[in-house]
Order: structure tokens, then C-alpha cells, then sequence
């Protein structure tokens, strides 16, 4: 390897996976990362809770090392765009603030923004066979996760398997909206 001066400049793209708990982002991301062109980065929010170290929060200030640590993977991700990678973003928008911190700090031209849809039933199911989530997250999560109302593009996990997910967001990339979902919801576009 070659230590380079300069690093010719160039956009990341952030392939945005929206959804509830269980609703199969982790999957399409691998999914993805397999038949991309080029070197993708997966990037879920659950990478980020899970670097933080076990040291004991107090009570009191858990809300604000929870904020942090979004707040931070949300300029994690921009930052990696910003150095011209692209990413698989891995993401549960269940708070409102969350939506409005993306939509300030990712690069709205180049997110390609993708509900990732499933039945409530189904979301029950997997939850249940999967043993490491509580029942009933994903249920409470789904009406703010999707109430933005708006996106590049949407999937049903419910009857679409993780590898035809992956190659319809494939399919998508080169054909790429403008304005984009995220500039619609920034108010840019
Ligand atoms: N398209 C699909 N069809 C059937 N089962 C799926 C599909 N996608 C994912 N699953 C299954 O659903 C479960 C949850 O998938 P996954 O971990 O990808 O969800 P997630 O949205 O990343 O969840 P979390 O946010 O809780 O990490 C897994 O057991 C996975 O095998």
C-alpha cells in the first residue's frame, strides 16, 4: 500500500434503511453488501449502542448518553460519506427528532431513502422465533417510524424475500430521483 498525499474527492452514497425492530434491515444490508458494486460499509445504529462500554449510566443521565450516542451515529455516517464512502445505513426512525437530525447532518442529494415495510402479524412472529427482542417493540415502534410519509423507495419484507429487497434497491441506484426523498422532506428540493 501506497501513502497517498491527496485522496481524490468524491460523494458517498448512503443507502438509508428505515424500519421497525425486526422489520429484516440487518439482512438486506448483508444482503446488499454482497451484490454492490464496490466496497460498501454497513452501518446499524446497533454497532454504535453496542461500542459503548459496560460502565454503569446513572438513571438520570441515561437519556442523554442515548441522545449521544444517535446524535453521533448520525454524523458517524455523514462523515464517512463525507470521505467518499458509501454506506448501508441500518436505522430506526422512531422519534421524531431522529428524522429531523438525519435530515440536517446526511447529504440529501445522495441518500437513497427506503422504507422497510412488514405486516404487524409478521413482526410478531419473527420477534417470538428470535428470542432477543422484547415482544411488542416493533408493534410500538411502527406508527412513528413510517409517519414522515415519504421515501426513494418501498419494501415489503412480508412477501418479498431479503435477496429480491436487495436487488430491487440494486436495480434502483442508477435511476436515482431529483430531487430525492430527503431533499423533499429537508425542503431543499
Ligand atoms: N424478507 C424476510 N423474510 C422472512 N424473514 C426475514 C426477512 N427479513 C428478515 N427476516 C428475519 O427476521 C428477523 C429480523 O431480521 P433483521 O435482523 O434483519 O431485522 P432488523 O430490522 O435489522 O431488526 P433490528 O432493528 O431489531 O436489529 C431475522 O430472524 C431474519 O431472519
Amino acid at each position: 500500500m501506497q501513502h497517498l498525499s491527496s485522496v481524490p474527492p468524491r460523494r458517498g452514497l448512503v443507502v438509508f434503511l428505515n424500519g421497525t425492530s425486526s422489520s429484516g434491515k440487518s439482512t438486506i444490508a448483508a444482503e446488499l453488501l454482497r451484490i454492490l458494486d464496490g466496497p460498501y460499509f454497513h452501518m446499524p445504529v446497533d454497532a454504535f449502542h453496542a461500542m459503548r462500554s459496560g460502565t454503569p449510566v446513572p438513571p438520570d443521565q441515561l437519556d442523554v448518553a442515548l441522545h449521544r450516542t444517535w446524535r453521533g451515529y448520525h454524523r458517524a455516517v455523514a462523515g464517512m460519506a463525507a470521505a467518499g464512502n458509501d454506506v448501508v445505513m441500518d436505522h430506526v426512525l422512531s422519534a421524531e427528532w431522529r428524522l429531523r437530525d438525519c435530515l440536517a447532518v446526511l447529504p440529501a442529494r445522495d441518500v437513497v431513502f427506503v422504507g422497510v415495510h412488514c405486516p404487524p402479524e409478521e413482526l410478531a412472529r419473527r420477534e417470538r422465533a428470535r428470542g432477543d427482542r422484547p415482544g411488542g417493540l416493533a408493534a410500538a415502534q411502527l406508527a412513528q417510524v413510517h409517519a414522515h410519509g415519504l421515501y426513494d423507495l418501498e419494501l415489503d419484507t412480508g412477501s418479498l424475500d431479503p435477496a429480491e429487497c436487495a436487488r430491487r434497491i440494486k436495480e434502483f441506484l442508477p435511476d436515482r430521483p431529483s430531487p430525492t426523498a430527503f431533499e423533499r422532506l429537508a425542503g431543499t428540493g
